[in-house]
């Protein structure tokens, strides 16, 4: 790093090994190595340089979008990049664009749902980027109710073809990223009909443009839908519209893993459950979680160095100011930030290998553990992503002012992070799964069926109706029995308490529907738990590097016992803990922020972004931030003139008006 570091000072505080940290972060030495390359390869290429990016128009900022796209590809072949070292070279471009999409869920669909020879034809072609694909699922009438898209894909015995249509102006296609203006091919959703009978939504390969000319093939009508919140940020991507018009495809496009049409038409089910259709989603939402801690951690870095820069009354005897990191508000705000990236990070390492474990386990035909998997996925999903959404939001706001100028990194942040609320499934959608799966957790209880995995808890739902909170003093919050206990006796309350409320309606769906609200706060408290639990398990590993676990164990009692004093409402009436016991977890809150202090600066080093990947001025590494905004300021295209265009037609008419009236 060259120049002053005006964070040095903060960094002769630390009391760990950074080094061990970036390692546990990464999550290995080989991730930490691999991304690390990628990002000064992305950093040290000005083809990625990402300066002004913002202040580009929409056709000019989607052509710089294509042309980076195109270096990228080109980097991967020259180079011979590995699949994830590519996917790095992707990330750490930062600029949303067709190629998440394409990698990112139309190749996963195709290997997820399709059959061998499915997948023998179209995923070489994919992978050479010789067609580009999007995934076109959501519907101008229709997102969350899958079941309730309209696009009919109607199989022709006589041509051995489907056709694929949009019978009303709300079954046209609507959002797909990459379909716009790129994509090739689409994986498309449709209800399947065959001999006149439907039977559900199923996936079908579809090929939308000409690969000589990129014209729409005829009878498809596709575009843009049109600018999206926030300057820059999404509108790098090409959200698409798309209609048909009895658009022909061969028999053997539909994706037929879960279900295959034969010749004549008729629907032969394989072994696997219905629910695998909506399997790339499951792969998504877990990719997401991943992704959560990244933005989090992006958003909790620029905010930790800038506080530590900032200064802000306090000065005595013309002393320096005070730090603003050292005010205990500004640490209660940004502290439990900090912590959740790093709880987020541990959560989504997890909730990897669960899918990676589901996934071979339905390779051997093992189908068991999809619900858990859905519930997870979709809960975590909706849990992180809500609170890095409003943790960036936050962020903003810790850095005063500043924080609000795109040159801080975080309106643009912000913009592009805060879809992820609503895209692979609205979240209060996605919490109301979670909420069906708890409650039939519970109801199968008295059956005798023991729940397994993140709801083994509640297989002990009597000791934990009954238990007493063991914490007598501010200490006892820092035992990861103690804790775990208060967090599952409150969810599991919850749940059984949700659950006999339900219990009262003659029909269950009258009761789920008229209790939705309470049913969320539940899958709530349950994701918590999963968080919670996933950090304590994490801090048993054998973690190298000096201080380093006592880092996380900060870390994780902090993220905890925020969470207690944000939703002490729930603990509280559900009789879980005492009002001298959150009053006693708070005393030890403050005190972890004391202990957390001093390691502020080295916590969010060990992220390990570069500049470019943070793309700030307030989170810059050296802390060089005023000469910085300064001479940023400068570059505003209404600087380019001292006296603005316009002056004459508009300022000076009016300034003469005033003159004028003045005399009169
Ligand atoms: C620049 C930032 C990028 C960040 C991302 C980083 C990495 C990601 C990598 C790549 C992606 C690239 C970019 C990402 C950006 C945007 C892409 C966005 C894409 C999309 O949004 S695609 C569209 C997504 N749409 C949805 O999510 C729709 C949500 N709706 C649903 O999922 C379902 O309709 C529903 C709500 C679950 C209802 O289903 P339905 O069948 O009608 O009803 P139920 O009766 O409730 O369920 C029946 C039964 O099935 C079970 N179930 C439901 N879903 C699943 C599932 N997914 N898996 C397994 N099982 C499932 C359910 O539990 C029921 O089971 P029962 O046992 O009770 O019968
Ligand atoms: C940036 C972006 C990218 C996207 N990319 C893609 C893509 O590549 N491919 C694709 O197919 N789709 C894509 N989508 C679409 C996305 O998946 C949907 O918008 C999302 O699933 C939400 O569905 P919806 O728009 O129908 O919301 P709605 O369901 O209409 O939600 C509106 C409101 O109704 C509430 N609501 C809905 N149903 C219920 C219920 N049962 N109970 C209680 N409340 C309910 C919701 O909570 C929300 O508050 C993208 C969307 C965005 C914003």
């Amino acid at each position: 790093m060259k120049g002053v570091d005006h964070l040095a000072h903060e960094r002769n505080k630390t009391e760990f090994d950074v080094d061990a940290m970036k390692i546990v972060w990464a999550g290995s030495r080989h991730a930490f190595e691999l991304s690390d390359r990628m990002a000064r390869l992305v950093a040290s290429d000005p083809a990625f340089q990402k300066d002004g990016r913002i202040r580009l128009g929409r056709k000019e900022l989607f052509k710089n979008t294509l042309r980076k796209a195109a270096h990228a590809w080109k980097r991967i072949l020259e180079l011979h990049l590995t699949e994830e070292e590519a996917g790095w070279l992707r990330n750490f471009v930062d600029e949303p664009s067709f190629t998440d999409l394409h990698w990112g869920m139309f190749v996963p669909a195709i290997k997820g749902q399709g059959t061998d020879e499915q997948q023998q034809k179209w995923l070489p072609l994919a992978y050479k980027m010789q067609i580009i694909g999007s995934y076109a699922q959501t519907e101008l009438g229709h997102g969350s109710n899958v079941q309730g898209l309209e696009t009919t894909a109607t199989f022709d015995p006589e041509t051995d073809e489907f056709v694929i249509h949009s019978p009303t102006l709300t079954s046209s296609k609507w959002w797909p990223g990459g379909l716009g203006k790129v994509s090739t091919h689409a994986i498309v959703y449709a209800r399947l009909i065959t001999n006149g009978q439907e039977h559900g939504v199923h996936g079908f390969i579809v090929q939308l443009r000409s690969l000589d000319d990129h014209m729409p093939i005829p009878g498809i009508t596709i575009g843009d839908i049109g600018m999206k919140f926030g300057n820059g940020a999404y509108n790098t991507m090409d959200n698409g519209v798309l209609t048909f018009d009895h658009i022909r495809i061969p028999r053997n496009q539909m994706l037929m893993r879960v279900l295959q049409v034969t010749r004549e038409g008729k629907c032969v089910k394989s072994n696997v459950p219905r629910q695998l259709i909506y399997g790339t989603m499951v792969f998504v939402r877990q990719t997401i979680v991943a992704d959560a801690s990244t933005a989090l951690a992006r958003a909790v870095c620029i905010a930790t160095r800038y506080s530590a820069v900032r200064r802000q009354f306090g000065s005595q005897d013309g002393g320096m100011e005070t730090q603003v990191i050292d005010y205990k508000t500004q640490q209660s705000r940004l502290f439990p930030l900090l912590a959740s990236a790093y709880a987020f990070r541990f959560v989504g390492e997890w909730l990897k290998w669960l899918y990676t474990d589901v996934t071979q386990r339905l390779q051997a035909n093992d189908f068991s553990i999809l619900p858990e998997a859905h519930a997870c996925t979709a809960g975590l999903k909706s849990l992180t992503t809500t609170a890095t959404a409003d943790a960036i939001e936050e962020c903003r706001k810790l850095c005063g002012g500043h924080g609000y100028l795109c040159a801080s990194g975080l309106p643009e942040l912000f913009a592009v992070y805060v879809p992820a609320c609503t895209y692979e499934g609205d979240n209060v959608v996605l919490l109301l799964q979670v909420a069906r799966f708890l409650m039939k957790t519970v109801s199968q209880l008295g059956s005798g069926k023991k729940p397994v995995g993140t709801t083994a808890y509640l297989g002990r739902v009597q000791d934990l109706l009954q238990c007493c909170c063991d914490v007598q003093t501010a200490e006892d919050w820092l035992k990861p029995s103690v804790v775990l206990e208060a967090f599952e006796a409150r969810s599991a309350r919850m749940c059984v308490a949700r659950a006999q409320n339900l219990s009262k309606f003659e029909n269950p769906e009258d009761g789920f529907a008229e209790l939705s609200a309470d049913l969320v706060e539940a899958s709530v408290a349950h994701c918590q738990l999963i968080v919670v639990s996933k950090f304590i398990d994490k801090l048993q590993q054998d973690i190298p590097g000096k201080g380093v676990n006592r880092q996380l164990q900060n870390l994780c009692y902090i993220y905890a016992l925020n969470l207690l004093h944000k939703y002490l409402g729930d603990f509280l009436s559900t009789g879980c803990i005492t009002p001298k016991q959150a009053s006693l977890a708070n005393d030890q809150l403050r005190s972890l922020y004391s202990q957390i202090r001093p390691n502020a600066i080295a916590l969010v080093d060990a992220f390990n972004y570069t500049d470019h990947y943070l793309g700030s001025v307030l989170g810059r590494y050296d802390g060089n931030v005023y000469p910085k905004l300064y001479e940023e300021a400068w570059k505003d295209p209404l600087n380019d003139s001292v006296v603005p265009d316009g002056y004459h037609e508009y300022i000076h008419p009016m300034l003469k008006q005033q003159l004028r009236n003045a005399r009169l």
